[in-house]
């Protein structure tokens, strides 16, 4: 792409810092958590202040290598005696009745522990969520890293409440982009540069940035949307954070940033952008994945630049607004689909590479229990696919931990193909990404079968081990079990086992590598091949139509202009005649007259007889033209089916990496 053109593409380099780099906020708030990456900050503690804020950073780092899974208690619903907080462990008695004591005597009871990265009791407010988990998340935002949050648990236990919030109670949404704005306050915004998929960002031209605005101002000015309302909201959760620390950035003067948010729900296994108006008597469009060798992105998603909070939390409201809500037994206000919620920061600095970082927020739809929820209809198709999707997550999770503690080789398929979400999400899902869930749980009794489903899913995905983290356990094991031994041979054992295990370590390291650029190569070779394969297949569409729609319209011509002689042939005919019996009647003796007519006579009735062969021989070209459309009816249906054959046409489009398709999460 020429220079001189208003199109900018740049590629960006994972590895790459931002240009915002944040200060450590606990040069404010000793207890506000750390940044994750170094900061120098030596001449400003003592020995034991470094001590303590490396050990916070080790334990940052620790964290933000794994993926993180918190658990949320619901608030208001009395649980004694069925769990108990323990630090970080959460005890389980289970209760007599429930689904894991069925095969045990009476009066057994059964605990059973979960781990958790923290546990946020009932009387953890929506601040305390916020700081301790996802205010690390968007600093490493800032810092140009992308991060994935999840939401996890049965129908009502307070998933959109822990993401979204209320009035009174603005959840990790809201306070993000608060918290983001009020970091990035002083730097300057730049609205004509605008992320692409394969973290490639475009340079929109005037006209392009004009309606953009115009289409945000839309938006905004939506009837149903009450955007004073949500504005006054917004300054009351503002003034109610005005004491909370955020960090201090140190920006050069000619950096530019640029922040885009979308808005997406998976409803039914179809994708549908929530940033968009309805239309009358139209049905919502249905999006699709597009994929590059970065990860999956939902295609043609509206992605708006905001640049203050407000403005963001109103689009969100809009979005909230096209949510598709429905009452169940469970909940009254029951999302029935999985919204994703997505921020996007480019990072500009003239003539150099920009750098974009994402922060998703996924809520997920509750897994319910049909008998529970008592849904039938729309709500029972709506339950079966958020059964099936969450079952195919959980699938995932514990294939890609099975895989990691076994052999890899030996791993079982991760079926990630198998529903929207875990293709979305791959990337996060296999370790790539920081990926961090939230289970929450309504701790009453009646719901303690399901709360135990979630606690093990959460079990499963806690164990998943960052792919760029060595496997240590073996190690770990290996080393201890032989130095519990006596005598030399253990030493010497010892020894060698540690070099064969580095050798190991670096094969496996060098596979895994290999691994990863060869799945980088399919994936390229998969976009080229299929774009060769559909240019031919439409080439030959063209082709096929083109020549059997000649055929036919040379058939058609040649019937209707033969017809036509004809037809004038035995009209001049009739003409004659009709004179010869005019002139006969007039002007000859009755005999010869009446040989004359009976010759005419004659004369018609072969006439008649020709025009009858006529009309047949018409009826048959008929037919044969009928044929020949059915051919090329036949013809374009064996086209389609070789569509359909065509590898992941079904329902993936794997677009190259220049793909032009605007907006989207991946
Ligand atoms: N920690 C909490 N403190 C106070 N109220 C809560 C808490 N968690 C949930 N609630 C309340 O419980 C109700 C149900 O919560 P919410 O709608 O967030 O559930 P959900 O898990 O998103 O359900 P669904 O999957 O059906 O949408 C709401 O009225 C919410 O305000």
């Amino acid at each position: 792409m020429s220079s001189g053109n208003m199109q900018l593409y740049a590629e960006v380099s994972s590895m790459r810092l931002s240009y915002l780099r944040a200060r450590d906020p606990s040069i404010i708030n000793f207890n506000a958590p750390r940044l994750p990456l170094p900061v120098n900050l030596e001449n400003r503690y003592s020995d034991d202040d470094n001590n303590k804020i490396d050990k916070e950073a080790e334990e940052e780092e620790e964290r933000s290598d794994h993926l993180s899974v918190f658990l949320r208690i619901k608030n208001g619903v009395p649980f004694k005696d069925l769990y108990e907080i323990d630090g970080c462990n959460l005890v389980c008695n289970s209760p007599e009745g429930s689904y894991s004591t069925r095969n045990m005597k009476v009066g057994n009871q059964l605990k059973k522990i979960y781990t958790f990265t923290k546990i946020f009791g009932p009387e953890d407010r929506q601040v305390d969520v916020f700081n301790y988990m996802v205010k690390p998340k968007v600093l490493r935002f800032i810092n140009g890293q992308n991060s994935t949050l999840f939401t996890y648990g049965v129908s009502g236990s307070g998933k959109t409440f822990t993401i979204v919030g209320t009035a009174d109670e603005p959840g990790i949404i809201p306070r993000a982009l608060e918290y983001i704005f009020r970091t990035i306050k002083g730097v300057g915004f730049k609205d004509d540069i605008k992320p692409l998929p394969a973290q490639q960002v475009r340079q929109m031209s005037k006209e392009e940035v004009l309606n953009a605005s115009r289409d945000k101002a839309t938006l905004l000015n939506a009837s149903f949307l009450d955007k004073h309302f949500h504005a006054e909201q917004y300054r009351k959760m503002q003034q109610s954070l005005i004491d909370e620390p955020v960090a201090h950035l140190e920006v050069a003067s000619d950096v530019y940033v640029s922040i885009w948010v979308s808005f997406a729900e998976i409803y039914n296994e179809y994708i549908y952008d929530l940033l968009q108006l309805p239309q009358k008597n139209k049905e919502k469009p249905k999006l699709r994945l597009g994929c590059t060798k970065y990860g999956t992105y939902i295609k043609q998603l509206t992605s708006i630049n905001v640049q203050s909070g407000v403005e963001a939390y109103q689009i969100l409201q809009f979005g909230i607004n096209n949510l598709k809500y429905a009452s169940t037994a469970l909940n009254c206000h029951s999302s029935r689909s999985h919204s994703i919620f997505t921020i996007k920061m480019v990072q500009w600095k003239k003539n150099s590479d920009v750098c974009i970082s994402t922060i998703n927020f996924c809520d997920l739809a509750g897994s319910e229990r049909l008998k529970k929820t008592g849904n039938v209809g729309d709500r029972l198709k709506e339950s079966n696919n958020i059964n099936i999707s969450l079952l195919v997550l959980g699938r995932c999770i514990e294939n890609i931990r099975a895989g990691q503690k076994m052999n890899q080789m030996k791993s079982k398929p991760i079926p990630f193909r198998e529903s929207k979400l875990t293709r979305l999400f791959q990337n996060a899902l296999m370790g790539f990404e920081d990926m961090n869930i939230i289970i929450n749980i309504n701790p009453s009794l009646g719901m303690f079968d399901e709360s135990q489903h979630a606690l093990n899913f959460a079990a499963i995905a806690q164990q998943i081990i960052s792919i760029e983290k060595p496997i240590r356990m073996v190690r770990n094991r290996f080393s201890e079990m032989l130095q519990k031994q006596d005598g030399p041979t253990a030493v010497q054992l010892r020894s060698v086992s540690d070099e064969e295990f580095d050798r190991i370590q670096n094969e496996l390291q060098r596979i895994q590598d290999q691994n990863i650029e060869l799945q980088l190569q399919m994936n390229q070779m998969q976009a080229e091949h299929y774009e060769e394969i559909q240019s031919t297949v439409d080439e030959a569409t063209v082709r096929f139509r083109n020549i059997w729609e000649n055929r036919i319209k040379q058939v058609k011509e040649r019937a209707e202009y033969d017809l036509q002689a004809l037809r004038q042939q035995y009209e001049e005919k009739i003409r004659e005649m009709q004179e010869d019996v005019i002139e006969i009647s007039s002007d000859e003796e009755p005999d010869e007259r009446d040989n004359m007519l009976k010759d005419a006579e004659n004369c018609v009735k072969d006439l008649q007889t020709q025009v009858r062969q006529l009309q047949n021989e018409n009826e048959l070209l008929c037919i044969r033209i009928l044929e020949l459309e059915e051919k090329e009816a036949k013809l374009e249906e064996q086209l389609l089916a070789y569509h359909q054959t065509l590898p992941l046409l079904a329902d993936t489009d794997i677009s190259n990496e220049n793909s032009e398709d605007e907006g989207g999460t991946y």
